[in-house]
């Protein structure tokens, strides 16, 4: 990997089988990605942005072709291996916030800590700090179901943030919000990225998202289209 490099993709296929045949979701595809990227994967459904991500994040395997997260290959990894580098580097946030409903907010920021063995009063500053990051520090003992979608997906940024890991892969994170809350978490996200150094790579085709991407990987048809960095001037909340 060269250096500052975090995420290297080289020459990534992925076919899915269906039925008799194989249905191509990724063709060929290869980026590199730095520490510190604020960068999106962008295009119509189907351009296979979450099939990448999923490759991304260790969740499933390329067909073919190599990747590399923080350096190490995730290629022929066992599950247990893939367990451990996603513990410990990425952080995952989805369209559907995927929070226990019943287990307080505190708890489910709590849970990828359990799987680490931190002292109980060193989880507990964590929690509180990732809960302060998203402004729910307050409402840390209420349940999912006593909070707003809005409220949620921050508590899902909070559980992906508490580890500090290295990248953070974020799937559509706004889908399901309006406006007011999807601009209030890219303003989150934004703000982790710049203060905390965490490099972020999002899947959407919203606009609200790809208006504060810094880099916008354009997908179609499982191939990069175009890769285009996007110089600070041209943003709209520069
Ligand atoms: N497990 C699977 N089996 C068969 N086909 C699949 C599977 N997963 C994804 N696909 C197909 O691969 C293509 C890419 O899917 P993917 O979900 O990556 O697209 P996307 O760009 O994320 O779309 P969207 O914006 O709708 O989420 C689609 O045509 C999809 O139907």
């Amino acid at each position: 990997m060269s250096k500052g490099e975090i995420i290297s993709i080289k020459d990534v296929s992925k076919r899915f089988p269906v039925g008799e045949s194989e249905f191509t979701a990724l063709s060929h595809v290869n980026l590199s990605i730095s520490k510190g990227e604020f960068a999106g994967l962008v295009g119509p459904s189907g351009s296979g942005k979450t099939t990448l991500l999923n490759l991304v994040g260790a969740l499933d395997n390329p067909s073919e072709g190599q990747i590399n997260i923080s350096g190490k290959d995730l290629g022929g990894n066992s599950d247990e291996a893939s367990a451990k580098l996603r513990n410990e580097h990425i952080g995952f946030i989805f369209q559907s916030y995927n929070l226990l409903p019943v287990y307080t907010l505190f708890e489910n920021v709590e849970f990828p800590l359990l799987l680490q063995h931190i002292p109980s009063a060193e989880r507990k500053k964590m929690v509180m700090e990732a809960l302060e990051w998203v402004g729910l520090s307050d409402k840390a003992q209420k349940k999912p179901s006593q909070i707003s979608g809005g409220e949620a997906q921050r508590v899902a940024i909070a559980r992906s943030i508490v580890k500090k890991p290295d990248i953070v892969l974020a799937d559509e994170p706004t889908a399901n919000l309006d406006s007011k809350n999807a601009y209030r978490i890219m303003d989150i996200l934004q703000k982790l990225n710049r203060e905390l150094g965490i490099t972020f790579l999002f899947s959407s085709h919203d606009a609200k998202v790809i208006q504060y991407l810094e880099r916008i990987i354009h997908l179609e048809d499982g191939k990069v289209i175009k890769d285009e960095i996007i110089e600070a001037n041209e943003k709209v909340n520069a």
